[in-house]
């Protein structure tokens, strides 16, 4: 179990102290020491051959310890076909101990919750984020909830300096910085599946897999397994049309009728802008402008992973 002791805004060890009254004989508790971490211990946890790895903790330990764990069975899945073994990924378990636990509500409202030594666990679909660093490497990241590129990215910044807040309100006080700081949309070319691409002003384009970004309900049908991003484009609302569709996202679910608002289903979307992106993979942030990245490509893969999440206290 990789646990991230900032998380819930430092009130993660009281809530996780229940759990491990139950379940402590059968964990082997590895803390994380600073962001990041968490990614590396479950990479190492899944080449120890672990048959679980749970991520106790928010949505930001969730996104590492999934990436960290997909990334390492990716390799240990390449070493067991060459020795010809079946090489399966160890089972994902998510500990809810955050403050906005957006994957954990999705996992629990599609699955229920399961204990910690439950063999069974969902497959779900996981996201992969792939750009050109600056440096010409290709670079990726998998996510397993939500990406959002342009507004959400800078909202994501934006609520990185605001201590005193959490889950909505945090993140609807982040929105309305970021839109104060925010110039006019600029013209994106933005490409789904093989449909033709389309160019013109865009605020932001979403992905979700899981039905929540930073609180906000942004995709309330979506499901876990049915291999497709929910996705949804805002288009050139002014400030005062985004601040307007802000409450309502956050309690229903974007609008179907807005004429800003551009909803689907899609297993693939690229995104081109003139200027650099502000970029999050389930609510860290993958990239910011000062990294020059322009064109991102994202991508669903069916069925990656298999996950369950555990009730807490
Ligand atoms: N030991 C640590 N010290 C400080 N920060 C850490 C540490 N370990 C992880 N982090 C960082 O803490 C941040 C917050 O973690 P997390 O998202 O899990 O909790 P949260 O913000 O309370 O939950 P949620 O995202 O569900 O609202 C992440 O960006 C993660 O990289």
């Amino acid at each position: 179990m990789i646990f991230n002791p900032a998380a819930g805004r430092r009130r993660a060890r009281r809530r996780l102290a229940g759990f491990l009254a139950r379940w402590g004989d059968r964990v082997t508790l590895r803390p994380t020491a600073r962001p990041g971490h968490a990614a590396e211990l479950a990479a190492a946890a899944v080449r120890e051959g672990f048959e679980t790895i749970a991520a106790a903790g928010g949505d930001g330990t969730v996104h590492e310890v999934a990436d960290g764990l997909l990334r390492a069975a990716d390799q240990t899945a390449g070493q067991a076909t060459d020795q010809g073994e079946s090489g399966a990924a160890p089972v994902f378990a998510v500990v809810p101990i955050g403050s906005a636990n957006d994957y954990a509500h999705s996992l629990q409202r599609q699955f229920g919750t399961a204990p910690l030594d439950a063999p069974e666990a969902h497959p779900v679909d996981v996201g992969r984020l792939s750009w050109t660093a600056a440096d010409g490497a290709p670079r990726d990241r998998y996510f397993v909830c939500c990406c959002g590129a342009g507004l959400p990215g800078r909202v994501t910044l934006e609520s990185r300096k605001i201590g005193w807040l959490q889950g909505v309100p945090l993140y609807g006080l982040a929105a309305l910085r970021a839109l104060r700081a925010a110039g006019p949309p600029e013209e994106w070319t933005v490409q789904y599946d093989d449909e033709p691409p389309t160019t013109g002003p865009t605020q932001s384009v979403h992905a979700l897999l899981g039905r929540r970004e930073g609180g906000f309900l942004l995709a309330p049908d979506a499901r876990l397994d049915d291999g497709l991003f929910d996705t949804l484009r805002l288009g050139p609302a002014s400030r005062w049309g985004m601040l307007k569709l802000l409450p309502g996202l956050a309690r229903r679910g974007p609008p179907t009728d807005h004429p800003h608002v551009e909803l689907g289903r899609r297993r693939s979307i690229q995104i081109d802008s003139p200027s650099p992106l502000a970029v999050h993979a389930d609510g860290e942030l993958a990239l910011i402008p000062a990294d020059a990245v322009r064109s991102v490509r994202l991508d669903l893969l069916p069925g990656r992973l298999r996950a369950k999440v555990c009730a807490v206290g």
